[in-house]
Formats: structure tokens, C-alpha cells, sequence
């Protein structure tokens, strides 16, 4: 069977690629051929866990995986799909690549830090300590407070690819960073989006997504906010993980075919 179209999954911080295989078997069901890869120090990949030197790394290798995907399979429409972390990889690859894609789905994307986790003084104390002392932890992320299904915090918390440790002050210098350039990406996004945040997201706050509807040129956009959800969506309860799929397959299904790249000339 023809593949309908491409989609490349971005997964967020700590996490890794085999996270998302649920999401990828009920695309791959919708005859859509998905791609992913472990970030670097992230699950299978090379490298310190959750170290980066530069954001831009994660975006160099986002492009380079669409630009070999786009060789092989030439005359597909290609979306791309990322979440937390994974969602400013997304925003910034798009903003690389703006015309290899037909459209962009964010699950609880980071587009501005969560104002309690990073204010003015904070982020400044971080930067300092980040020259100072690079790995120093800043903590661990709870996982009950990103998920409220028990069975899906109890799989995060025993997978052994998974990065359990504390965030190093210099990552989260380098999450801010990306904050930075996600800002100054977004007037210029002009691509079908489907946005998707809880109300009660503690990581990655829902005004980041609403500051992206209000910013960006896209005439095709959609917020689909969930009440009460934490961050992680699509390992949520089963009520809105379910939602979350099935929006996202029927956004994609009205979108093959009408936004392709080569028929958009
Ligand atoms: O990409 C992220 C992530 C993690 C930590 C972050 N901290 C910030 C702030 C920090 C201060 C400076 C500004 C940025 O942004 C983050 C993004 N991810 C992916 C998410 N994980 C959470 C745990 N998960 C989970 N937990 C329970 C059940 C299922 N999945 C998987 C997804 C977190």
C-alpha cells in the first residue's frame, strides 16, 4: 500500500523515541510511514544523559533525518510531530525547512519556560552557575505531576532508557536558550499547526501555546485545550490520550492531499 505521508516524531527531554511507539502503530495503521530518533544523551543515542552543548544540535539532527527521509520518499507530504522539548525541536526544524512541510503537530510544546520555574532572577542565577559548576541538579521532574494515569507514571519510572536523574543547571541554560529562539522563530511559522496542552500543564505552560496562536502567520491553526490535563497527553488518562490520537489522525487525514509541497507551487 502507497504510504499517505511522512511523519517525523520529536520526543521531549529525558525521554526517548520507543515512547512514542503507540502513537507511531496507529499512524502506521493510517498507512503513514513515521520516523524517529534518540536526540543525542538521549536513550540509545551517544552521549551524556540530557547534555547538550548547544539547542541547536538537537535541530541540526532533526534536519538532517528530514533531509535524508525527504530523499528517499520524494512526493510525500511530510509532517512532523514533537512534544515538550521535542516541540521547540519541531517549531526550530520548521523554521530550517519551512517548505519540506505540510503541516505541525505539538503536543504541550515549550515555548516559554513556566514563569514559577524560571524567573528573572532564577534564570540569571542559572546562567551564572551554569559557567560555574555545569552539572550541578536541579532537581528531578516528578512524573505524577506530568501524567495523572498511575500505570503510564509507574512505565516512566521503571524504563530503563528513560533519564532519571536531576536536569543539569547548564541543560535547562540551554532550554532557556531554546525558549529564546523559539520566540524569534514564531512570526515568521507560517505552516499548518495543530497545537494540543492541558490546562493544568506544571512543565510547559498552556500560555506558550496560546502566545503561538496569537503570533504566528499560519491560516490554518488549531488549540485543542484538554481541562484538567497535566503535560504528557499522550500518556494521559485514557479519555484524553484517546482524544489526543484521534485528533490527531483526523487532522492529518483533512490535510493529504491539499497542502502538499510539490502541489503548492
Ligand atoms: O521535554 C521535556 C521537558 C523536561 C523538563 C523541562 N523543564 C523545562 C523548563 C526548565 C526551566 C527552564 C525552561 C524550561 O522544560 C522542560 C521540558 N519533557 C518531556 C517530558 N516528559 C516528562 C516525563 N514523562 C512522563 N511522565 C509520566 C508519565 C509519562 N511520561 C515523559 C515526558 C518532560
Amino acid at each position: 500500500m502507497i504510504d499517505e505521508g511522512l511523519i517525523f516524531i520529536v520526543h521531549g527531554a529525558g525521554e526517548h523515541c520507543l515512547r512514542y511507539t503507540d502513537l507511531a502503530e496507529a499512524l502506521t495503521g493510517l498507512n503513514y510511514l513515521v520516523f524517529s530518533h534518540d536526540h543525542v544523551g538521549h536513550g540509545q543515542s551517544e552521549g551524556d544523559r540530557m547534555t547538550v552543548s548547544d539547542f541547536h544540535i538537537y535541530v541540526r539532527d532533526s534536519v538532517q533525518h528530514v533531509d535524508l527521509m525527504r530523499k528517499e520518499h520524494a512526493g510525500l507530504p511530510l509532517f512532523m510531530c514533537g512534544h515538550s522539548m521535542g516541540g521547540a525541536i519541531a517549531i526550530l526544524t520548521a523554521d530550517e525547512r519551512p517548505e519540506e512541510f505540510s503541516g505541525v503537530i505539538l503536543i504541550s510544546p515549550l515555548v516559554v519556560p513556566n514563569p514559577e520555574s524560571a524567573t528573572s532572577c532564577k534564570v540569571f542565577a542559572a546562567k551564572i552557575l551554569s559557567h560555574l559548576l555545569p552539572n550541578f541538579s536541579l532537581g528531578t521532574i516528578d512524573p505524577n505531576s506530568v501524567s495523572r494515569n498511575k500505570e503510564e507514571v509507574e512505565a516512566y519510572s521503571v524504563d530503563p532508557l528513560v533519564y532519571h536523574g536531576g536536569m543539569k543547571v547548564s541543560f535547562a541554560v540551554q532550554l532557556l536558550n531554546a525558549t529564546a529562539r523559539v520566540e524569534k522563530a514564531l512570526p515568521r511559522f507560517r505552516l499548518p499547526l495543530l497545537l494540543l496542552h492541558g490546562t493544568l500543564d506544571k512543565l510547559c505552560d498552556i500560555r506558550g501555546s496560546h502566545i503561538m496562536m496569537e503570533t504566528i502567520q499560519s491560516e490554518d491553526k488549531t488549540l485543542k485545550v484538554y481541562e484538567d490535563a497535566f503535560h504528557a497527553l499522550h500518556k494521559e488518562l485514557p479519555e484524553v490520550t484517546t482524544s489526543v490520537f484521534q485528533e490527531i489522525e483526523s487532522w492529518l487525514q483533512q490535510r493529504i492531499g491539499d497542502t502538499h509541497p510539490s502541489n503548492t507551487e
